[in-house]
């Protein structure tokens, strides 16, 4: 009977692994789980006498069962998107029971709380603050500074608050660590807590990740003896992706409108309730425990390049024929990701484009794909890493189309609360339209002298061009947040890299 070695971890499971699994036992396979693959493939693999095979939808089956099928790709554990991993924050995801203390004490948890709180919570900040460590959320600003602005506030009471919304387009890596390693989390929030002085912690998740709720409450409720006296809350957001924006989530929390709120204050001075709070990235706070063990701080900082260190969980997305989750050293090209571990679009047509960073983040265009992965290095390109979503499109794209839609997302989800971006976003939309259709309004401005002649005044496409300019520019300085701020960005790219696309 041939023996099916099938990927078990909940990224693979939610992704069809079953299907598969029952697909090859139908045909009369033996299933074997396997869990040490890690959590990494948004597609199921299987291996049969050492041959791997991916991405494996059901309709493979009898191919890869009758020796023709095109999906082999080696041994699973040599593949690139396997052996080329660094993991430092998904070490244990996939390979150990989530919610199993046991599992978690065995392999190092709750090690790096004891050290912690056997220090003063300075020492603490200084050694996050010596790793290199920067906000994972995506404005990468650093944790240790962050830490340290909260444990200067004098205040009788504050919070820690892990941001755990994950709004990016082709963004999984909170939910991933939040289903296969909630420990993690939970003793970096409690680290978190001894650095700055706080004894009350609030996760605010998605509620579309109702798998991620469901173990945090129980994990929560797992490790509070562990964690005692620092508490943790789960808090469930309702599909705002503004609500992921530190200000308009502590409103939220507090019960109120999901409306940014001007800074300053920081929440770091002035957070939820009115007191100091740490706002971090799940996956911030979930590298804490690593930096905090023995050598741990030194190690990350000796990781990534210029100031980019430690390890970044990247996401693969979008048209690609191996996504997932890979995490490495800040400084790999997205040459590297796309064609040497993805490999390459999953139609087998060209990569015309790839969007980092979320929908506000830069298409950037092949000829920049040897970029390293740097936040400076993608800020003077005028791109983001932002949360380390990669989302891969083929020459079917249209750039124009995406352009567009980069304003029609912004003008969805605008919170309202200043003009630009709410008033700028709906006529960035009309704009392009007109520009993409040829069908150029009169410009009633222009042609105030001679109103009654207003017809010959319509402007032409540079003059449209002109105007969507000066809207980017006033979006991007005029904007309270970066939600209406960084919508220039795929705006931008999309028609510095192809202008064709909107003829
Ligand atoms: N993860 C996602 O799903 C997602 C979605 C949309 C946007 N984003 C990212 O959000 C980013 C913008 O976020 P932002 O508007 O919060 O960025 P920001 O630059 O205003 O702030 C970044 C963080 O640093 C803190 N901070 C800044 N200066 C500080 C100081 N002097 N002392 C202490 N703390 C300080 C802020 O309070 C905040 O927590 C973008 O870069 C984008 O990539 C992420
Ligand atoms: C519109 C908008 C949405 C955001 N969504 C998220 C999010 O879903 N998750 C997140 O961690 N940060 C998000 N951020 C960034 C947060 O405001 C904040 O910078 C981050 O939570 C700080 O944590 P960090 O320093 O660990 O990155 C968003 C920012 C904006 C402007
Ligand atoms: S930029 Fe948009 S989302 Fe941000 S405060 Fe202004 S209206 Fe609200």
């Amino acid at each position: 009977m041939t023996v099916v070695r099938i990927s078990d971890d909940a990224l693979a499971l939610a992704c069809g692994a079953g299907a598969v699994a029952h697909a090859f036992a139908e045909a009369g396979s033996e299933i074997e789980r396997v869990s040490s693959w890690g959590m990494h493939w948004l597609e199921p693999l299987v291996e049969i006498d050492g041959q791997g095979f991916g991405p494996v939808s059901p309709a493979d089956v009898q191919a890869i069962l009758a020796g023709h099928s095109d999906k082999a790709i080696g041994p699973i554990v040599q593949h690139p998107f396997i052996a080329g991993q660094q993991r430092l924050t998904f070490a244990r995801a996939g390979r150990t029971r989530p919610l199993s203390l046991e599992d978690y004490a065995a392999t190092g948890g709750w090690t790096a709380l004891a050290r912690a709180r056997a220090m003063a919570p300075a020492d603490v900040i200084a050694e996050v603050t010596g790793s290199g460590l920067r906000g994972r959320g995506g404005a990468g600003f650093p944790a240790g500074v962050k830490w340290q602005t909260v444990l200067a506030a004098a205040a009788p009471r504050k919070f820690v608050v892990c941001n755990a919304d994950e709004g990016d387009s082709g963004t999984f890596a909170d939910r991933m660590l939040m289903e296969g390693d909630p420990f993690q989390l939970i003793e970096g929030m409690a680290i978190a807590g001894h650095a700055v002085g706080a004894w009350q912690g609030f996760i605010y998740i998605r509620s579309e990740y109702p798998h991620a709720i469901a173990k945090l409450r129980a994990a929560i409720s797992l490790a509070a003896s562990q964690i005692a006296p620092f508490q943790i809350e789960v808090r469930v957001g309702a599909g705002a992706y503004v609500c992921g924006e530190e200000t308009s989530l502590l409103n939220s929390i507090e019960g109120k409108r999901g409306e940014v709120r001007a800074k300053p204050p920081l929440p770091a001075i002035e957070g939820l309730f009115g007191c100091p709070t740490v706002v971090n990235n799940v996956l911030t706070l979930a590298a804490i425990p690593h930096i905090l063990t023995d050598c741990g701080s030194s190690l990350y900082d000796s990781l990534g390049i210029d100031r980019s260190k430690g390890t970044m969980p990247i996401q693969l997305a979008g048209n690609i024929k191996h996504g997932g989750l890979f995490e490495t050293a800040f400084g790999i090209t997205l040459n590297d990701l796309i064609h040497g571990i993805g490999g390459g679009t999953a139609s087998g047509r060209p990569v015309k484009a790839v969007q980092v960073g979320g929908p506000l983040g830069a298409y950037l265009h092949p000829s920049q794909f040897d970029l390293p992965f740097d936040y400076e290095a993608y800020s003077r390109a005028n791109a983001l890493i932002g949360h380390g979503g990669v989302v891969v499109f083929d020459d079917t794209a249209n750039m124009g189309a995406l352009a567009r839609f980069a304003f029609q997302f912004c003008a969805a989800e605008s919170c309202g609360k200043c003009t630009p971006c709410r008033i700028g976003s709906t006529r960035g939309v009309e704009l392009i339209d007109r520009i993409r259709s040829g069908q150029h309004v009169p410009d009633l401005v222009a042609a105030l002298p001679q109103m009654h002649n207003a017809r010959n005044h319509a402007r032409s496409r540079e003059e449209e061009l002109a105007l969507l300019e000066d809207l980017c520019e006033t979006m991007q300085y005029g904007s309270l947040c970066a939600l209406g701020g960084f919508t220039p960005y795929p705006v931008r790219s999309a028609l510095k890299h192809w202008p064709e696309d909107f003829a």
